[in-house]
């Protein structure tokens, strides 16, 4: 069973049953067949079920976040916020997919060739907690583009939200098998991907998880699409608007009570604004309200679980034996729920080791830098290269950053978002290959190169 409990509470929630090794067969057999008419299925049919999608996302999206926030906590407005976000990747998809998978002419010495784009089969999405939707959209709505089925193993505090993607694909008119969840724990995922009717896998989470999904799929010869963790620097510099950089830092630490890949984690400022951004940063964060996750008023629920709180509240005590301050915050609040507070830690030492781990809950570490190598160094001085965002009017800083920054993305005079028009993934530990817009939908695509006579 899937044991999940309301982290805003400290309630369980109904057991969910795991599937058996009979049900996982049935539903792989699914999978293979259902791929054989979908491959073959019109461009018209796939936007077709696309609109359908983002029409039903919409319509349904008070419910469908209620589901998550009670899952894993998240404010009820972030839930819909992310259940909209999905209904613009299902439009997105629908409006430029066909044009997507359009080949090319290729110029060859001899005849003349093109490109032709085709599906792969049914792909394996290992998927997260933190944005339990949007997180498996953005490998739901390519993969249905593209012609392909999607498998679905879920975080196991999310098997309320995985069995309510698979309802709406139903519900929208998907065939049976074009999207299903397999109710499964961690330990059974290594036969799925050995399991010759899989062809890829997609993961999205931690680098532990993904390092073994990489080595069972290597084993096995397939494709993977690894997006993990991040430690993302938010770099303010002298030039940049400060009162704004300022703001969008705690947005940028707190978003989903701090447990985002993309969360700006490590503010990092020059030594010439340091005092004004930290004086106008300590207010904000101050003021970041942890509370019920159903009430319009929160900033942030609670973390995940316990565990996660744990882990956080652990990673703060090794900070603090480094060296570093915890200025205020990073403190359980007095609740049955796993809250905790927003914070900020100084004086992190830099060669500490913990330094370079990523922090998945709401308190940022805040460094003083005498100039932008120093920031660039500092940077790049992690196991990660997922995002930044760097604050900066001055275009020479501007472009130093873009090019220096080991990271995937850089967002420029605003925190880092995804969206589904642009490419998202890292590189160092981050992961390897790209989400969302066309190049999210080509890494589960066979390029075909054809060959034609003069
Ligand atoms: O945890 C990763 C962030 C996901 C996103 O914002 O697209």
């Amino acid at each position: 069973m899937f044991e999940r409990v309301n982290p805003a509470t400290g309630e369980k929630l109904d057991a969910i049953a795991e599937m058996d090794d009979a049900a996982v067969e049935a539903t792989l057999a699914r999978a293979q067949s259902t791929f054989r008419e979908w491959r073959v299925s019109s461009l018209d049919t796939r936007t077709a079920l696309l609109g359908r999608l983002a029409d039903a996302f919409e319509a349904d999206k008070r419910r469908l976040a209620e589901i998550a926030t009670r899952e894993m906590g998240k404010t009820l407005k972030s839930s819909i916020a992310e259940v909209e976000k999905c209904a613009a990747a299902f439009r997105h998809y629908a409006e430029h997919g066909p044009s997507f998978l359009e080949g090319e002419d290729v110029a060859v010495s001899k005849g003349s060739a093109r490109t032709r784009w085709l599906p792969l089969g049914p792909v394996l999405a290992v998927m997260p907690w933190n944005f339990p939707y949007w997180q498996v959209v953005r490998f739901m709505a390519p993969a249905i583009m593209a012609g392909n089925v999607g498998l679905l193993k879920h975080a196991s505090i999310t098997q309320g939200v995985a069995a309510a993607l698979e309802e709406m694909v139903k519900k929208a008119g998907g065939p049976d098998g074009l999207f299903q969840n397999l109710a499964i724990k961690s330990d059974a995922v290594e036969k799925v991907i050995a399991d010759k009717r899989v062809v890829a896998v997609t993961l999205t989470g931690s680098e532990g998880a993904g390092a073994k999904v990489a080595e069972t799929a290597g084993k096995h010869l397939k494709k993977v699409v690894l997006e993990l963790g991040g430690s993302d620097p938010f770099i303010v510099m002298p030039s940049a608007d400060i009162d704004k950089a300022a703001e969008q830092a705690v947005t940028a630490r707190i978003q989903n009570t701090g447990q985002s890949c993309i969360c700006g984690k490590r503010m990092i400022v020059h030594a010439d604004v340091y005092d004004a951004f930290a004086a106008k940063f300590f207010e904000a964060m101050k003021a970041v309200k942890a509370g019920d996750p159903m009430d319009e008023e929160s900033d942030m629920g609670p973390l995940s679980s316990f565990d996660q709180r744990d882990t956080v509240l652990d990673q703060l005590g090794r900070m603090k034996k480094a060296g570093a301050t915890l200025e205020f915050g990073g403190e359980k609040l007095d609740s049955p729920g796993a809250y905790m507070s927003a914070g900020v830690l100084t004086g992190v030492p830099r060669n500490a080791d913990v330094a370079r781990e990523e922090v998945f809950g709401p308190v940022a570490m805040l460094f003083r830098v005498t100039d932008i190598d120093d920031a660039i160094a500092l940077a790049n001085d992690i196991p990660y290269g997922l995002g930044s965002s760097v604050w900066t009017n001055d275009s020479g800083e501007q472009d130093r950053f873009e090019r220096d920054i080991a990271a995937g993305m850089t967002a420029v005079n605003q925190m880092l978002a995804s969206a589904p028009e642009a490419p998202f993934g890292g590189v160092k530990l981050s992961g390897y290959g790209r989400e969302l817009g066309p190049w999210g939908m080509y890494e589960f695509m066979n390029m075909k190169t054809v060959m034609l006579p003069g």
